[in-house]
């Protein structure tokens, strides 16, 4: 029996292994931890920077149970053109590692847990922020827009949006201008991001009839709509600054500098729509651009940074007086 037991051991343990590898590739890990450092801007702003740990740690992996949720049923919901497409035919479901019913199981344990720890630790409004981010992904976009409207991420970009808000509702029990200056930000970035990709992978979308705008307007005015959305979305993050005055001059310069690279890369994909290398070099920069960004965000509202641009400020005004008197 003890023989048995441990020439199996080893060959159970790489199937354990197995099993929980492919439940969380069923939720899509790397698109989560952008969708948390999002979550985590909202909070450091809303708290002016000084954010109590147990609530991050709870909000956070409650938002991330949450965007599992979402995005298992995404993967359910979605098996059948996965299978065909050459970038997602490897996942869980498609590759007949996970079961649909057992990936259903899975999300509604993910969402019951989320609910629950959000409303325990956050509060009732963070809580709910999370689970109309599932209802919207799940319901609008995969079911309703993604196979049917050329306007499918522009209105279903918003269930990605919802993260920030989440975080600032866990903070402050509401929602200010702020939280939905950086929901407006992220629905404006959501464009630039998806539709770069679109185009380097027009053709696969093109065979399961899924209608994304390089498919049914083509490259040009794909990356004549990028441009549009990219000179939308560098001034909104600058409203931040002026007039909502929720952030300063770390954060001014952050903006500033990343979203002049942004409208080089877009203005550069308007020049050359054809170019795949320009559109997955836009591509890759959105995601960076937007972990900067909210680095941004959460360095210039921690409270040594507001006094060092208050002090530098200050000094550089009495300066300037000292010289012109
Ligand atoms: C409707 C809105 C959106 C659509 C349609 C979309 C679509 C996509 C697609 C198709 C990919 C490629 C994934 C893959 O290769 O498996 C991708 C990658 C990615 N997306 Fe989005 N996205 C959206 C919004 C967002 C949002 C709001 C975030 C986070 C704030 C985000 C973060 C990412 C990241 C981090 C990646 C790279 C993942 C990797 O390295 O594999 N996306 N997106
Ligand atoms: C608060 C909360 C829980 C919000 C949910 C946010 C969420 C899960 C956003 C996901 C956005 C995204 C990656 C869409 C791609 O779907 P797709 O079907 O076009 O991508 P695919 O082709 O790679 O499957």
């Amino acid at each position: 029996m003890q023989e048995v037991l441990t020439n199996n051991s080893p060959r159970l343990h790489e199937n354990f292994s197995q099993v929980v590898k492919s439940y969380y590739q069923l939720t899509k890990p790397r698109i989560i931890l952008l969708l948390l450092i999002t979550t985590s801007a909202g909070m450091w702003m809303a708290a002016k920077g000084e954010v109590e740990p147990l609530l991050l740690v709870s909000t956070i992996t409650g938002g991330a149970l949450a965007s599992a949720s979402a995005n298992t049923i995404n993967c359910v919901y979605d098996s059948d053109i996965d299978y065909i497409m050459e970038r997602t035919r490897w996942r869980p479901i498609p590759s007949g590692r996970v079961k649909k019913r057992d990936a259903l199981i899975f999300a509604i344990a993910l969402a019951t847990i989320s609910f629950t720890l959000l409303t325990v630790v956050a509060n009732l409004l963070a809580a709910l922020l999370a689970m109309s981010g599932i209802v919207f992904y799940v319901l609008i976009y995969t079911h309703w827009l993604k196979r049917h409207s050329v306007q499918n991420i522009v209105i279903g970009g918003a269930a990605g949006a919802i993260p920030p808000l989440v975080g600032w509702a866990a903070v402050t029990g509401d929602l200010s201008w702020g939280a939905w200056l950086l929901f407006g930000i992220i629905f404006l970035w959501t464009p630039p991001h998806f539709w770069a990709l679109a185009m380097m992978i027009r053709d696969e979308y093109k065979e399961v009839g899924v209608p994304m705008l390089p498919v049914i307007e083509g490259d040009e005015e794909t990356a004549r709509q990028i441009w549009i959305y990219t000179l939308l979305m560098i001034p909104a993050t600058l409203l931040l600054v002026y007039p909502l005055n929720l952030a300063g001059a770390v954060y001014a310069g952050t903006a500033i500098f990343l979203g002049a690279i942004f409208a080089q890369k877009a203005w550069l994909l308007l020049q050359t729509p054809e170019d795949k290398i320009v559109a997955r070099s836009l591509f890759k920069y959105s995601i960076l651009y937007l972990m900067l960004l909210c680095a941004g965000i959460v360095v210039d509202s921690l409270p040594v940074t507001h006094n060092f641009t208050t002090a530098l400020v200050q000094n550089v005004q009495t300066l300037i007086s000292a010289v012109v008197m």
